[in-house]
Protein backbone atom coordinates (compact mmCIF):
# COMPACT_ATOMS: atom_id res chain seq x y z
CA UNK A 1 0.00 0.00 0.00
CA UNK A 2 1.08 3.21 -0.67
CA UNK A 3 1.55 6.36 2.14
CA UNK A 4 -1.82 7.57 0.99
CA UNK A 5 -3.57 4.39 0.64
CA UNK A 6 -2.48 3.66 4.38
CA UNK A 7 -3.07 6.61 5.65
CA UNK A 8 -5.67 7.58 8.28
CA UNK A 9 -7.73 10.26 6.28
CA UNK A 10 -8.20 7.47 3.73
CA UNK A 11 -8.61 4.24 5.55
CA UNK A 12 -11.63 6.59 7.75
CA UNK A 13 -12.87 7.43 4.03
CA UNK A 14 -13.11 3.70 3.24
CA UNK A 15 -14.82 2.41 6.40
CA UNK A 16 -17.19 5.42 6.06
CA UNK A 17 -17.78 4.48 2.84
CA UNK A 18 -18.83 0.62 3.63
CA UNK A 19 -20.75 2.09 6.28
CA UNK A 20 -22.18 4.14 3.54
CA UNK A 21 -23.96 1.09 1.99
CA UNK A 22 -27.50 1.06 1.22
CA UNK A 23 -27.74 4.75 1.77
CA UNK A 24 -30.14 6.84 -0.49
CA UNK A 25 -30.19 10.29 -1.15
CA UNK A 26 -33.90 10.47 -1.58
CA UNK A 27 -34.15 9.46 2.12
CA UNK A 28 -31.07 11.45 2.90
CA UNK A 29 -33.27 14.68 1.61
CA UNK A 30 -36.63 13.20 3.13
CA UNK A 31 -34.96 13.44 6.52
CA UNK A 32 -33.05 16.59 6.66
CA UNK A 33 -35.54 20.02 5.11
CA UNK A 34 -31.90 21.65 5.55
CA UNK A 35 -30.12 19.53 2.64
CA UNK A 36 -30.13 21.89 -0.02
CA UNK A 37 -29.03 24.89 2.23
CA UNK A 38 -26.09 22.85 3.73
CA UNK A 39 -24.86 21.72 0.68
CA UNK A 40 -25.02 24.67 -1.44
CA UNK A 41 -22.92 27.73 -1.67
CA UNK A 42 -21.92 30.83 -3.95
CA UNK A 43 -18.43 31.96 -4.80
CA UNK A 44 -17.54 34.84 -7.54
CA UNK A 45 -21.03 34.88 -9.36
CA UNK A 46 -21.30 31.19 -9.59
CA UNK A 47 -23.72 29.12 -7.58
CA UNK A 48 -23.21 25.58 -6.82
CA UNK A 49 -25.77 23.14 -5.25
CA UNK A 50 -24.02 19.62 -4.24
CA UNK A 51 -26.52 18.63 -2.24
CA UNK A 52 -27.73 16.04 -4.90
CA UNK A 53 -24.19 13.33 -3.67
CA UNK A 54 -24.19 10.69 -1.81
CA UNK A 55 -22.85 12.27 1.13
CA UNK A 56 -23.45 13.40 4.37
CA UNK A 57 -22.24 16.03 7.05
CA UNK A 58 -19.89 13.29 8.06
CA UNK A 59 -18.87 12.36 4.70
CA UNK A 60 -17.81 16.19 3.94
CA UNK A 61 -15.75 15.99 7.13
CA UNK A 62 -13.79 13.40 6.80
CA UNK A 63 -12.86 14.51 2.96
CA UNK A 64 -11.97 17.36 4.26
CA UNK A 65 -10.05 15.55 6.70
CA UNK A 66 -8.49 14.22 3.40
CA UNK A 67 -7.66 17.41 1.65
CA UNK A 68 -5.99 18.70 4.77
CA UNK A 69 -3.60 15.58 5.61
CA UNK A 70 -2.60 16.16 2.19
CA UNK A 71 -1.52 20.05 2.67
CA UNK A 72 -3.90 21.06 0.09
CA UNK A 73 -3.62 24.51 1.72
CA UNK A 74 0.32 24.50 1.65
CA UNK A 75 0.23 23.03 -2.25
CA UNK A 76 -2.14 25.82 -2.57
CA UNK A 77 -0.22 28.47 -0.62
CA UNK A 78 3.32 27.43 -2.64
CA UNK A 79 1.45 27.49 -5.91
CA UNK A 80 0.63 31.04 -5.40
CA UNK A 81 3.85 32.55 -4.13
CA UNK A 82 5.32 31.47 -7.09
CA UNK A 83 7.26 27.93 -5.68
CA UNK A 84 8.72 25.78 -9.00
CA UNK A 85 6.31 22.94 -7.79
CA UNK A 86 6.28 21.40 -11.08
CA UNK A 87 9.53 19.47 -10.19
CA UNK A 88 9.51 17.55 -13.61
CA UNK A 89 9.91 19.79 -15.37
CA UNK A 90 11.67 22.60 -12.94
CA UNK A 91 8.77 25.31 -13.18
CA UNK A 92 6.33 27.23 -11.34
CA UNK A 93 2.86 27.00 -12.00
CA UNK A 94 1.56 30.60 -11.92
CA UNK A 95 -1.35 31.31 -14.50
CA UNK A 96 -3.20 32.54 -11.65
CA UNK A 97 -0.42 35.93 -12.14
CA UNK A 98 -1.92 36.03 -15.64
CA UNK A 99 -5.47 37.09 -13.97
CA UNK A 100 -3.67 39.00 -10.46
CA UNK A 101 -6.26 41.79 -11.53
CA UNK A 102 -5.08 43.15 -7.88
CA UNK A 103 -1.38 43.33 -8.86
CA UNK A 104 0.16 42.14 -5.78
CA UNK A 105 3.30 41.14 -6.20
CA UNK A 106 4.04 37.37 -7.58
CA UNK A 107 7.74 36.70 -7.16
CA UNK A 108 9.74 33.92 -9.08
CA UNK A 109 13.19 33.19 -8.25
CA UNK A 110 12.95 36.74 -5.90
CA UNK A 111 11.71 38.91 -9.49
CA UNK A 112 8.12 39.74 -9.06
CA UNK A 113 6.65 39.04 -12.61
CA UNK A 114 3.48 41.08 -12.72
CA UNK A 115 5.30 44.45 -14.59
CA UNK A 116 5.89 42.07 -17.07
CA UNK A 117 2.66 40.40 -17.26
CA UNK A 118 0.65 43.76 -17.40
CA UNK A 119 3.60 44.92 -20.24
CA UNK A 120 2.21 42.02 -22.58
CA UNK A 121 -1.51 42.26 -21.32
CA UNK A 122 -1.30 46.19 -22.95
CA UNK A 123 0.32 45.16 -25.70
CA UNK A 124 -1.80 42.86 -26.46
CA UNK A 125 -4.66 45.39 -25.60
CA UNK A 126 -3.21 47.94 -28.47
CA UNK A 127 -2.65 45.24 -31.08
CA UNK A 128 -6.56 43.44 -30.49
CA UNK A 129 -7.95 47.39 -30.72
CA UNK A 130 -5.91 48.61 -33.68
CA UNK A 131 -7.11 44.97 -35.28
CA UNK A 132 -10.66 45.74 -33.90
CA UNK A 133 -10.79 49.31 -35.43
CA UNK A 134 -8.92 48.38 -38.95
CA UNK A 135 -6.20 50.72 -38.08
CA UNK A 136 -3.80 47.65 -38.39
CA UNK A 137 -4.31 46.88 -41.74
CA UNK A 138 -3.30 44.32 -44.57
CA UNK A 139 -0.38 44.81 -46.52
CA UNK A 140 -3.09 45.84 -49.33
CA UNK A 141 -3.97 48.70 -46.55
CA UNK A 142 -7.45 47.17 -46.31
CA UNK A 143 -8.77 46.44 -42.57
CA UNK A 144 -8.36 43.06 -41.16
CA UNK A 145 -11.54 40.89 -41.85
CA UNK A 146 -10.64 37.41 -40.50
CA UNK A 147 -8.28 36.30 -37.68
CA UNK A 148 -6.88 32.67 -38.18
CA UNK A 149 -5.29 30.81 -34.69
CA UNK A 150 -3.18 28.47 -35.84
CA UNK A 151 -2.41 26.22 -32.47
CA UNK A 152 -2.76 22.81 -30.62
CA UNK A 153 -3.80 21.68 -27.91
CA UNK A 154 -3.47 24.48 -24.67
CA UNK A 155 -2.58 26.78 -27.73
CA UNK A 156 -6.06 26.00 -29.52
CA UNK A 157 -8.38 24.65 -27.17
CA UNK A 158 -8.91 27.41 -24.76
CA UNK A 159 -8.94 30.22 -26.93
CA UNK A 160 -12.08 28.25 -29.17
CA UNK A 161 -13.90 26.89 -26.18
CA UNK A 162 -13.70 31.13 -25.24
CA UNK A 163 -14.84 32.87 -28.42
CA UNK A 164 -17.55 30.28 -28.93
CA UNK A 165 -18.79 30.76 -25.37
CA UNK A 166 -18.60 34.65 -25.68
CA UNK A 167 -20.41 34.76 -29.24
CA UNK A 168 -22.15 37.47 -28.36
CA UNK A 169 -19.61 39.76 -27.35
CA UNK A 170 -17.73 39.15 -31.08
CA UNK A 171 -17.17 41.68 -32.97
CA UNK A 172 -19.48 42.69 -35.88
CA UNK A 173 -16.94 42.62 -38.42
CA UNK A 174 -14.19 40.10 -37.76
CA UNK A 175 -14.53 36.58 -37.88
CA UNK A 176 -12.35 34.64 -35.85
CA UNK A 177 -11.08 30.86 -37.00
CA UNK A 178 -9.05 27.87 -35.64
CA UNK A 179 -6.62 25.38 -37.46
CA UNK A 180 -5.35 23.10 -35.17
CA UNK A 181 -5.61 19.51 -36.95
CA UNK A 182 -2.38 18.58 -39.31
CA UNK A 183 -5.08 17.09 -41.33
CA UNK A 184 -4.98 19.78 -44.43
CA UNK A 185 -8.62 19.18 -44.40
CA UNK A 186 -8.78 21.63 -41.29
CA UNK A 187 -6.59 24.52 -42.95
CA UNK A 188 -8.21 23.57 -46.48
CA UNK A 189 -11.63 24.25 -45.35
CA UNK A 190 -10.31 27.42 -43.34
CA UNK A 191 -9.12 28.87 -45.83
CA UNK A 192 -11.40 28.21 -48.60
CA UNK A 193 -13.63 31.80 -47.86
CA UNK A 194 -10.61 33.79 -46.55
CA UNK A 195 -8.91 36.60 -48.94
CA UNK A 196 -5.17 36.88 -48.32
CA UNK A 197 -5.27 40.87 -48.45
CA UNK A 198 -7.48 40.80 -45.10
CA UNK A 199 -6.86 37.86 -42.73
CA UNK A 200 -3.96 37.88 -39.93
CA UNK A 201 -2.66 34.35 -38.48
CA UNK A 202 -1.76 34.37 -34.89
CA UNK A 203 0.70 30.99 -35.26
CA UNK A 204 0.11 30.19 -31.35
CA UNK A 205 2.57 28.00 -29.74
CA UNK A 206 3.95 27.58 -26.29
CA UNK A 207 6.99 25.95 -27.55
CA UNK A 208 6.94 27.32 -31.33
CA UNK A 209 8.47 23.07 -32.33
CA UNK A 210 4.61 21.38 -32.23
CA UNK A 211 4.98 19.57 -36.01
CA UNK A 212 1.66 20.09 -36.42
CA UNK A 213 1.52 23.92 -35.77
CA UNK A 214 4.98 24.14 -37.44
CA UNK A 215 3.29 22.76 -40.71
CA UNK A 216 0.33 24.44 -40.78
CA UNK A 217 1.88 28.07 -40.02
CA UNK A 218 4.08 26.95 -43.49
CA UNK A 219 1.19 26.31 -45.33
CA UNK A 220 -0.94 29.57 -44.66
CA UNK A 221 2.83 31.49 -45.36
CA UNK A 222 2.53 29.79 -48.37
CA UNK A 223 -0.88 30.53 -49.45
CA UNK A 224 -0.65 33.91 -48.47
CA UNK A 225 2.31 34.79 -50.80
CA UNK A 226 0.78 33.15 -53.79
CA UNK A 227 -1.06 36.13 -53.46
CA UNK A 228 1.12 38.64 -51.82
CA UNK A 229 3.64 37.69 -53.43
CA UNK A 230 6.38 39.65 -51.56
CA UNK A 231 8.02 38.67 -48.57
CA UNK A 232 7.51 41.62 -46.83
CA UNK A 233 4.19 41.91 -46.75
CA UNK A 234 4.88 38.66 -44.07
CA UNK A 235 4.89 40.89 -41.13
CA UNK A 236 1.29 42.64 -41.59
CA UNK A 237 -0.70 39.20 -41.56
CA UNK A 238 1.46 36.85 -39.27
CA UNK A 239 2.13 37.35 -35.36
CA UNK A 240 3.37 34.98 -33.24
CA UNK A 241 2.17 33.66 -29.61
CA UNK A 242 4.97 31.89 -28.06
CA UNK A 243 7.61 31.42 -25.45
CA UNK A 244 10.73 31.01 -27.62
CA UNK A 245 11.90 33.81 -29.86
CA UNK A 246 14.54 31.70 -31.73
CA UNK A 247 12.46 29.52 -33.04
CA UNK A 248 9.72 32.54 -33.91
CA UNK A 249 12.69 34.15 -35.89
CA UNK A 250 13.35 31.45 -37.56
CA UNK A 251 9.82 30.77 -38.79
CA UNK A 252 10.19 34.06 -40.22
CA UNK A 253 8.03 36.61 -37.80
CA UNK A 254 9.46 39.24 -36.94
CA UNK A 255 10.18 39.68 -32.78
CA UNK A 256 8.21 43.01 -32.86
CA UNK A 257 4.93 40.88 -34.31
CA UNK A 258 5.74 38.80 -30.92
CA UNK A 259 3.85 38.12 -27.66
CA UNK A 260 5.36 36.46 -25.20
CA UNK A 261 4.61 34.67 -22.54
CA UNK A 262 6.61 32.67 -19.96
CA UNK A 263 7.78 29.06 -19.12
CA UNK A 264 5.18 28.82 -15.52
CA UNK A 265 2.57 29.26 -17.75
CA UNK A 266 1.07 25.34 -18.75
CA UNK A 267 -0.19 24.81 -22.57
CA UNK A 268 -3.35 23.97 -21.07
CA UNK A 269 -3.76 26.91 -18.51
CA UNK A 270 -2.40 29.59 -20.96
CA UNK A 271 -5.55 30.87 -22.64
CA UNK A 272 -4.92 33.98 -19.77
CA UNK A 273 -1.98 34.69 -21.51
CA UNK A 274 -0.98 35.73 -25.18
CA UNK A 275 -2.02 32.62 -26.01
CA UNK A 276 -5.69 34.73 -25.62
CA UNK A 277 -4.78 36.68 -28.46
CA UNK A 278 -7.26 35.98 -30.54
CA UNK A 279 -9.83 36.04 -27.88
CA UNK A 280 -8.68 39.45 -27.23
CA UNK A 281 -9.22 40.58 -30.75
CA UNK A 282 -12.76 38.63 -30.70
CA UNK A 283 -14.20 40.61 -27.84
CA UNK A 284 -12.01 43.34 -27.36
CA UNK A 285 -9.48 44.09 -24.86
CA UNK A 286 -12.12 45.32 -22.00
CA UNK A 287 -14.10 42.13 -22.29
CA UNK A 288 -10.97 40.05 -22.13
CA UNK A 289 -10.40 41.89 -18.91
CA UNK A 290 -13.44 41.06 -17.56
CA UNK A 291 -12.59 37.25 -18.36
CA UNK A 292 -9.26 37.87 -16.27
CA UNK A 293 -11.35 39.71 -13.19
CA UNK A 294 -14.06 36.56 -13.34
CA UNK A 295 -11.02 34.18 -12.89
CA UNK A 296 -9.06 36.25 -10.55
CA UNK A 297 -12.30 36.76 -8.05
CA UNK A 298 -12.21 32.66 -8.28
CA UNK A 299 -8.87 32.47 -7.30
CA UNK A 300 -9.06 34.70 -4.17
CA UNK A 301 -12.15 32.51 -3.35
CA UNK A 302 -9.83 29.64 -3.56
CA UNK A 303 -6.63 31.24 -2.01
CA UNK A 304 -8.77 31.97 1.31
CA UNK A 305 -12.19 30.39 1.77
CA UNK A 306 -12.19 28.03 4.46
CA UNK A 307 -11.95 24.14 2.95
CA UNK A 308 -15.63 23.75 3.77
CA UNK A 309 -17.15 26.40 1.90
CA UNK A 310 -14.31 26.34 -0.94
CA UNK A 311 -15.92 25.78 -4.00
CA UNK A 312 -12.97 24.18 -6.00
CA UNK A 313 -12.10 22.23 -2.89
CA UNK A 314 -15.41 20.69 -2.18
CA UNK A 315 -15.86 19.81 -6.32
CA UNK A 316 -12.64 17.75 -6.21
CA UNK A 317 -13.06 16.11 -2.92
CA UNK A 318 -16.36 15.04 -4.86
CA UNK A 319 -15.01 13.92 -7.68
CA UNK A 320 -12.30 12.05 -5.51
CA UNK A 321 -14.94 10.25 -3.29
CA UNK A 322 -16.51 8.69 -6.34
CA UNK A 323 -13.15 7.89 -8.20
CA UNK A 324 -11.31 6.41 -5.16
CA UNK A 325 -14.49 4.83 -3.29
CA UNK A 326 -17.32 4.21 -5.76
CA UNK A 327 -15.00 2.84 -8.48
CA UNK A 328 -16.44 5.74 -10.86
CA UNK A 329 -14.16 5.66 -14.25
CA UNK A 330 -15.92 8.43 -15.87
CA UNK A 331 -17.01 12.03 -15.13
CA UNK A 332 -19.74 14.27 -17.75
CA UNK A 333 -19.52 17.93 -17.88
CA UNK A 334 -23.14 18.78 -19.19
CA UNK A 335 -23.47 22.49 -19.76
CA UNK A 336 -27.23 24.14 -20.49
CA UNK A 337 -26.00 26.75 -23.24
CA UNK A 338 -25.13 26.27 -26.32
CA UNK A 339 -22.32 28.72 -26.17
CA UNK A 340 -20.47 26.41 -23.60
CA UNK A 341 -20.53 23.27 -26.41
CA UNK A 342 -16.75 23.22 -26.56
CA UNK A 343 -16.57 23.80 -22.95
CA UNK A 344 -16.23 19.75 -22.17
CA UNK A 345 -13.45 19.11 -24.88
CA UNK A 346 -11.52 22.03 -23.57
CA UNK A 347 -12.00 20.37 -19.92
CA UNK A 348 -10.65 17.34 -21.74
CA UNK A 349 -7.20 18.78 -22.00
CA UNK A 350 -7.85 20.47 -18.46
CA UNK A 351 -8.35 17.25 -16.68
CA UNK A 352 -7.11 14.57 -18.74
CA UNK A 353 -3.83 16.28 -19.35
CA UNK A 354 -2.98 16.99 -15.87
CA UNK A 355 -4.50 14.10 -13.78
CA UNK A 356 -3.39 11.04 -16.39
CA UNK A 357 -1.23 10.21 -14.16
CA UNK A 358 0.06 6.63 -13.03
CA UNK A 359 3.02 7.61 -10.75
CA UNK A 360 3.62 9.80 -7.25
CA UNK A 361 5.10 12.93 -7.59
CA UNK A 362 8.51 10.61 -6.47
CA UNK A 363 7.87 8.24 -9.38
CA UNK A 364 5.71 5.57 -6.89
CA UNK A 365 3.40 3.58 -8.61
CA UNK A 366 0.16 4.63 -7.40
CA UNK A 367 -2.20 2.49 -5.94
CA UNK A 368 -5.48 4.13 -6.24
CA UNK A 369 -7.39 5.58 -9.08
CA UNK A 370 -6.57 8.90 -10.76
CA UNK A 371 -8.14 11.46 -13.00
CA UNK A 372 -11.28 9.60 -14.38
CA UNK A 373 -12.22 9.58 -18.54
CA UNK A 374 -14.30 13.28 -18.60
CA UNK A 375 -17.21 13.82 -21.52
CA UNK A 376 -19.56 15.98 -22.41
CA UNK A 377 -21.98 17.68 -25.00
CA UNK A 378 -24.45 20.52 -24.18
CA UNK A 379 -27.52 19.78 -23.04
CA UNK A 380 -30.58 18.63 -24.17
CA UNK A 381 -28.63 17.01 -27.26
CA UNK A 382 -26.96 14.88 -24.90
CA UNK A 383 -30.07 13.71 -23.42
CA UNK A 384 -30.62 11.84 -26.94
CA UNK A 385 -27.11 10.57 -26.99
CA UNK A 386 -25.91 9.26 -24.08
CA UNK A 387 -27.83 9.89 -20.65
CA UNK A 388 -29.38 6.46 -21.07
CA UNK A 389 -26.45 4.86 -20.02
CA UNK A 390 -26.05 7.64 -17.15
CA UNK A 391 -29.59 6.78 -15.93
CA UNK A 392 -30.12 3.22 -16.64
CA UNK A 393 -26.08 1.73 -17.62
CA UNK A 394 -23.80 -0.09 -15.13
CA UNK A 395 -21.46 2.46 -14.48
CA UNK A 396 -21.76 5.45 -12.50
CA UNK A 397 -21.18 8.48 -13.77
CA UNK A 398 -21.23 11.32 -11.38
CA UNK A 399 -22.25 14.42 -13.34
CA UNK A 400 -21.83 18.27 -13.49
CA UNK A 401 -24.73 20.55 -14.75
CA UNK A 402 -24.08 23.75 -16.01
CA UNK A 403 -26.63 26.96 -17.03
CA UNK A 404 -27.26 30.36 -16.74
CA UNK A 405 -30.94 31.99 -15.46
CA UNK A 406 -30.71 34.42 -18.24
CA UNK A 407 -30.13 33.57 -22.07
CA UNK A 408 -28.24 35.93 -24.53
CA UNK A 409 -31.40 34.62 -26.49
CA UNK A 410 -34.50 34.83 -24.95
CA UNK A 411 -36.29 33.31 -27.60
CA UNK A 412 -39.67 32.44 -26.94
CA UNK A 413 -39.96 30.10 -23.87
CA UNK A 414 -36.51 28.19 -25.12
CA UNK A 415 -34.91 29.18 -21.99
CA UNK A 416 -37.42 27.95 -19.85
CA UNK A 417 -37.67 24.52 -21.63
CA UNK A 418 -33.90 24.22 -21.39
CA UNK A 419 -33.99 25.47 -17.49
CA UNK A 420 -36.97 23.11 -17.06
CA UNK A 421 -34.72 19.95 -18.53
CA UNK A 422 -31.62 21.03 -16.30
CA UNK A 423 -32.91 20.79 -13.29
CA UNK A 424 -34.94 17.71 -14.72
CA UNK A 425 -32.06 15.14 -15.35
CA UNK A 426 -30.59 15.99 -11.92
CA UNK A 427 -33.55 15.13 -9.99
CA UNK A 428 -34.53 12.09 -12.32
CA UNK A 429 -30.92 10.68 -11.54
CA UNK A 430 -31.08 11.23 -7.97
CA UNK A 431 -34.72 10.22 -7.72
CA UNK A 432 -35.23 7.30 -10.07
CA UNK A 433 -38.07 5.38 -10.39
CA UNK A 434 -39.05 1.83 -8.30
CA UNK A 435 -40.82 -0.74 -9.13
CA UNK A 436 -43.66 0.31 -7.03
CA UNK A 437 -43.86 3.53 -8.89
CA UNK A 438 -43.69 1.96 -12.33
CA UNK A 439 -46.92 -0.40 -11.28
CA UNK A 440 -48.91 2.42 -10.10
CA UNK A 441 -48.00 4.62 -12.81
CA UNK A 442 -48.52 1.87 -15.44
CA UNK A 443 -51.70 0.99 -13.73
CA UNK A 444 -53.17 4.28 -13.81
CA UNK A 445 -52.45 4.20 -18.03
CA UNK A 446 -54.67 1.20 -17.86
CA UNK A 447 -51.91 -1.65 -18.65
CA UNK A 448 -52.69 -4.72 -17.63
CA UNK A 449 -51.07 -6.76 -15.14
CA UNK A 450 -49.06 -8.88 -17.00
CA UNK A 451 -47.95 -6.15 -19.64
CA UNK A 452 -46.80 -3.96 -15.94
CA UNK A 453 -45.14 -7.01 -15.02
CA UNK A 454 -42.94 -7.62 -18.37
CA UNK A 455 -41.88 -4.00 -18.17
CA UNK A 456 -41.47 -2.74 -14.66
CA UNK A 457 -37.81 -4.26 -15.02
CA UNK A 458 -36.98 -1.91 -17.82
CA UNK A 459 -38.86 0.93 -16.30
CA UNK A 460 -37.32 0.84 -13.20
CA UNK A 461 -34.41 3.15 -12.64
CA UNK A 462 -32.17 3.16 -9.60
CA UNK A 463 -31.45 5.92 -8.85
CA UNK A 464 -29.12 7.80 -6.35
CA UNK A 465 -27.23 8.61 -9.21
CA UNK A 466 -24.37 12.21 -8.23
CA UNK A 467 -24.65 15.26 -9.54
CA UNK A 468 -23.61 18.65 -8.91
CA UNK A 469 -25.45 21.92 -10.15
CA UNK A 470 -23.78 25.23 -11.28
CA UNK A 471 -25.42 28.55 -12.00
CA UNK A 472 -24.95 31.63 -12.97
CA UNK A 473 -26.65 34.73 -14.26
CA UNK A 474 -25.74 34.71 -17.73
CA UNK A 475 -22.63 33.64 -19.31
CA UNK A 476 -20.57 36.75 -19.29
CA UNK A 477 -16.70 36.84 -19.72
CA UNK A 478 -16.55 37.54 -15.78
CA UNK A 479 -18.75 34.46 -15.16
CA UNK A 480 -16.79 32.20 -17.33
CA UNK A 481 -13.47 33.06 -16.30
CA UNK A 482 -14.82 32.28 -13.06
CA UNK A 483 -15.86 29.00 -14.66
CA UNK A 484 -12.70 28.06 -15.86
CA UNK A 485 -10.53 28.68 -12.94
CA UNK A 486 -13.23 26.93 -10.73
CA UNK A 487 -11.98 23.93 -12.82
CA UNK A 488 -8.73 24.42 -13.04
CA UNK A 489 -8.49 24.61 -8.98
CA UNK A 490 -10.62 21.57 -8.66
CA UNK A 491 -8.31 19.49 -11.28
CA UNK A 492 -4.93 21.00 -8.67
CA UNK A 493 -6.56 19.78 -5.57
CA UNK A 494 -7.50 16.43 -6.78
CA UNK A 495 -3.81 16.10 -8.12
CA UNK A 496 -2.44 17.10 -4.67
CA UNK A 497 -4.04 14.66 -2.87
CA UNK A 498 -3.50 12.39 -5.11
CA UNK A 499 0.50 13.23 -4.96
CA UNK A 500 0.85 13.17 -8.82
CA UNK A 501 1.94 16.02 -10.56
CA UNK A 502 -0.67 17.95 -12.50
CA UNK A 503 1.66 20.01 -15.05
CA UNK A 504 3.61 18.10 -16.77
CA UNK A 505 2.25 15.69 -19.58
CA UNK A 506 4.93 12.85 -20.85
CA UNK A 507 2.32 11.11 -22.04
CA UNK A 508 1.91 12.11 -25.29
CA UNK A 509 6.18 11.99 -25.91
CA UNK A 510 6.43 8.46 -27.30
CA UNK A 511 3.86 9.00 -29.87
CA UNK A 512 5.50 11.92 -31.32
CA UNK A 513 9.02 10.36 -31.45
CA UNK A 514 7.18 7.40 -33.41
CA UNK A 515 5.20 9.49 -35.53
CA UNK A 516 8.82 10.97 -36.28
CA UNK A 517 10.45 7.72 -37.03
CA UNK A 518 7.27 6.35 -39.24
CA UNK A 519 6.77 9.78 -41.36
CA UNK A 520 9.76 9.49 -43.82
CA UNK A 521 8.68 5.50 -43.82
CA UNK A 522 5.24 6.58 -45.43
CA UNK A 523 6.95 8.24 -48.17
CA UNK A 524 8.36 6.12 -51.35
CA UNK A 525 11.93 4.47 -50.83
CA UNK A 526 13.12 1.67 -48.38
CA UNK A 527 11.37 -0.56 -46.90
CA UNK A 528 9.81 0.53 -43.13
CA UNK A 529 12.39 -0.09 -40.25
CA UNK A 530 11.55 -2.12 -37.02
CA UNK A 531 8.31 -1.70 -36.12
CA UNK A 532 5.96 -4.95 -34.71
CA UNK A 533 4.12 -6.53 -37.28
CA UNK A 534 0.93 -4.87 -37.02
CA UNK A 535 2.46 -1.21 -37.58
CA UNK A 536 4.73 -2.05 -40.25
CA UNK A 537 1.46 -4.39 -41.90
CA UNK A 538 -0.74 -0.97 -41.65
CA UNK A 539 2.05 0.98 -43.52
CA UNK A 540 2.37 -1.20 -46.08
CA UNK A 541 -1.13 -1.39 -46.79
CA UNK A 542 -0.80 2.53 -47.12
CA UNK A 543 2.09 2.60 -49.28
CA UNK A 544 0.49 0.68 -51.84
CA UNK A 545 -2.76 2.09 -51.80
CA UNK A 546 -2.17 5.69 -52.77
O1 LIG B 1 1.79 25.38 -27.47
P1 LIG B 1 2.61 24.26 -28.01
O2 LIG B 1 4.03 24.29 -27.51
O3 LIG B 1 2.54 24.21 -29.51
O4 LIG B 1 2.01 22.91 -27.45
C1 LIG B 1 0.71 22.48 -27.77
C2 LIG B 1 0.24 21.39 -26.85
O5 LIG B 1 1.09 20.28 -26.90
C3 LIG B 1 1.20 19.67 -25.63
O6 LIG B 1 2.48 19.92 -25.14
C4 LIG B 1 1.01 18.19 -25.68
O7 LIG B 1 -0.18 17.83 -26.27
C5 LIG B 1 0.16 20.38 -24.79
O8 LIG B 1 0.42 20.36 -23.44
C6 LIG B 1 0.19 21.74 -25.39
O9 LIG B 1 -0.93 22.49 -25.02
Amino acid sequence: MTALTSSPAWTALAAHRRAMDGTRMRDLFAADPGRFATFSLEAAGLFLDYSKNRITAETLGLLLDLARQQDVEGWRDRMFAGERINTTENRAVLHTALRNRSNRPVPVDGRDVMPDVNGVLERMGRFATAVRDGIWTGYTGQPITDVVNIGIGGSDLGPVMATEALKPYLHPHIGVHFVSNVDGTHMAEALKWLDPETTLFIVASKTFTTQETLANAHTARRWFLETAGDEAHVARHFVAVSTNEAEVRKFGIDPNNMFGFWDWVGGRYSLWSAIGLSIAIAIGPDRFAELLAGAHEMDEHFRTAPLDRNMPVILAMLGLWYIDFWDAKSYAVLPYDQYLHRFPAYLQQLDMESNGKSVTRDGEPVDYATGPVLFGEPGTNGQHAFYQLIHQGTELIPCDFIAPAVSHNPIGDHHRILLSNVLAQPEALMRGKTADEVRAEMGKAGKAPAEIEALVPHRVFAGNKPSNTILMNSLTPAALGALIALYEHKIFVQGIVWNINSFDQWGVELGKQLANTILPELADGPKPGAHDASTSGLIDWLRSHR
